[in-house]
C-alpha cells in the first residue's frame, strides 16, 4: 500500500526498496579517523525518486557506495527489499550504479554497449536484442543503434549509459551526479528526460547531487545532508517552503533569515515589532519575550514606497543593490535593524524597476510566508 502525502508522492510502502538503519562509516586516512557518515536512518519506497543533496564532502557518495556494496558500513545495517545485504558483494545486490564518467566502450556501437551486460549473463541473442531495442526506445535513441559513443552528444552518451544500466532490470538504480559533465542547458533537458524515464520504467532511483535545482526538479523526496547526517528529509515543497534548520534554509535556494524578540502573541501568531509601524507576524506558538528565528523566501516579499495597509508583515529598509535578471529583478535591502533581505520582484511589465539604489522602501509579505525554523 502506498500512502500519499502530496499528490503522487510515496511516503511509505509495505516493504521499503532500500532501508538504512543506524548506518555509520569511518575511514582511516594517514593515521586519522574520518567520519564520512555519522548515523543514517532512511527508508526509500519502491518506485520512488529519492535524492541525496548536500555540499561536497557531506557523505553522499559514501552512502551510495554502501547501498551498492562497494563500501561496507562501520556500524548499522543496509536492507534491499527487506534483505540485510551487509557483506553481500555488489554483483549480488540487484542494484546498478551510474556514474558521472559513464565510461562507455568506445569501440562498440550503442547497441553493443547496451547489450554488453546481457551477453555476459548469457541472455539469448534474440531476447537481448528485444530488450535492448525496448530500452533504446525508452531513452529515445532509436535509429542510433549503430553509432559509436564518439558520434553522440554528451546527453545521448549519458542516455546510453542509462540504458546499459536499466537493461539489466535492476530493482533500484543508483545515480551519482550523472549529469555533472553536461552543460547547463543539456543538464536541464536531461533532468526532465531522467524523470520521464524513471516514471516509465517504475524503478526506484537514488540520485546524488549537490545541485538543489536538480533535486527539486526531479525528486519525490530529498534528504538534505550535511557533515555525514541528514538535516531534513521531505518532499521538494516541504524542504523549500519549510526548511527545518538554518543550514537547509541557506542551502536550498535563497532564503532570508530574520530574528527578533516576540512583542505580542495570541491566536497562533507571534509578532515582532522592530520599529514604529514595523511588524513581523509569524504563525507560531511563541510567547512574548521569546527570541525566534524565521525564514521568508525572496519571491514572497513586495517592495513599495509607502507603508502597507492591513496587519501583514511590514519592514522599513534601504535599497543597497538592484540587479535586473530578465524574468525578475533582485533587490538587496538593509532593514532598520540592519538585517540584509533579498527580494525577487517578477518583471510582469517592461516598465522601470520599482525602486533604485539608495531608496527608502517598505517590504511587505503575507504572514503565511513567515516560517519559524525548526517548528
Ligand atoms: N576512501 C576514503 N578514505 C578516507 N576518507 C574518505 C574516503 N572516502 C571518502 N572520504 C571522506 O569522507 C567524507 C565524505 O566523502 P563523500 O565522497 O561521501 O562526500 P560527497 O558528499 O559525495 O562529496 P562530493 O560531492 O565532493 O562527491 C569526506 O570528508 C571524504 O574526504
Amino acid at each position: 500500500m502506498t500512502e500519499t502525502k502530496e499528490a503522487g508522492v510515496p511516503v511509505g510502502t509495505d516493504l521499503a526498496a532500500i532501508e538504512l538503519k543506524g548506518v555509520k562509516k569511518t575511514f582511516q586516512a594517514r593515521g586519522e579517523t574520518v567520519a564520512a557518515v555519522r548515523g543514517l536512518d532512511v527508508s526509500i519506497g519502491e518506485g520512488e525518486f529519492f535524492s541525496l543533496l548536500g555540499p561536497s564532502g557531506c557523505g553522499k557518495t559514501t552512502t551510495m557506495r554502501m547501498i551498492a556494496g562497494f563500501d561496507e558500513p562501520t556500524e548499522g545495517e543496509v536492507f534491499l527489499h527487506g534483505r540485510n545485504v551487509v557483506g553481500v558483494p555488489p554483483n549480488k545486490r540487484d542494484v546498478n550504479m551510474v556514474f558521472q564518467s559513464y565510461a562507455l566502450f568506445p569501440h562498440m556501437s550503442v547497441q553493443e554497449n547496451v547489450a554488453f551486460g546481457l551477453r555476459r549473463k548469457g541472455v539469448a541473442r534474440s531476447e537481448a536484442a528485444r530488450r535492448v531495442g525496448e530500452m533504446l526506445e525508452i531513452v529515445d535513441l532509436k535509429g542510433r543503434e549503430k553509432r559509436r559513443p564518439r558520434e553522440l552528444s554528451g546527453g545521448q552518451q549519458q542516455r546510453v549509459a542509462l540504458a546499459r544500466a536499466l537493461v539489466n532490470r535492476p530493482r533500484a538504480l543508483l545515480l551519482d551526479e550523472p549529469l555533472g559533465a553536461l552543460d547547463l542547458k543539456l543538464r536541464q533537458a536531461m533532468q526532465v528526460e531522467l524523470k520521464r524515464i524513471q516514471r516509465e520504467v517504475g524503478i526506484t532511483f537514488v540520485y546524488v547531487t549537490h545541485d538543489q535545482n536538480e533535486a527539486l526538479t526531479m525528486s519525490d523526496r530529498i534528504a538534505v545532508m550535511s557533515d555525514g547526517r541528514i538535516e531534513q528529509l521531505g518532499t521538494p515543497r516541504e524542504i523549500y517552503e519549510r526548511p527545518a534548520t538554518t543550514f537547509v534554509a541557506g542551502f536550498i535556494g535563497t532564503s532570508n533569515v530574520l530574528s527578533g524578540t516576540v512583542a505580542r502573541a495570541g491566536a497562533g501568531r507571534a509578532v515582532i515589532e522592530p520599529g514604529p509601524e514595523e511588524r513581523i507576524v509569524v504563525p507560531c506558538a511563541a510567547a512574548p519575550g521569546e527570541e525566534i528565528e524565521l525564514t521568508v523566501r525572496p519571491e514572497k516579499i513586495d517592495v513599495r514606497s509607502d507603508p502597507p495597509a492591513g496587519d501583514g508583515c511590514a519592514l522599513r529598509g534601504t535599497v543597497t543593490e538592484v540587479v535586473y535578471l530578465g524574468m525578475f529583478t533582485n533587490y538587496n535591502v538593509t532593514t532598520s535593524t540592519g538585517a540584509e533581505v533579498v527580494v525577487f520582484v517578477q518583471n510582469v511589465s517592461s516598465a522601470d524597476d520599482v525602486a533604485t539604489r539608495g531608496d527608502s522602501v517598505w517590504l511587505s509579505w503575507d504572514p503565511r510566508h513567515s516560517y519559524v525554523i525548526g517548528a
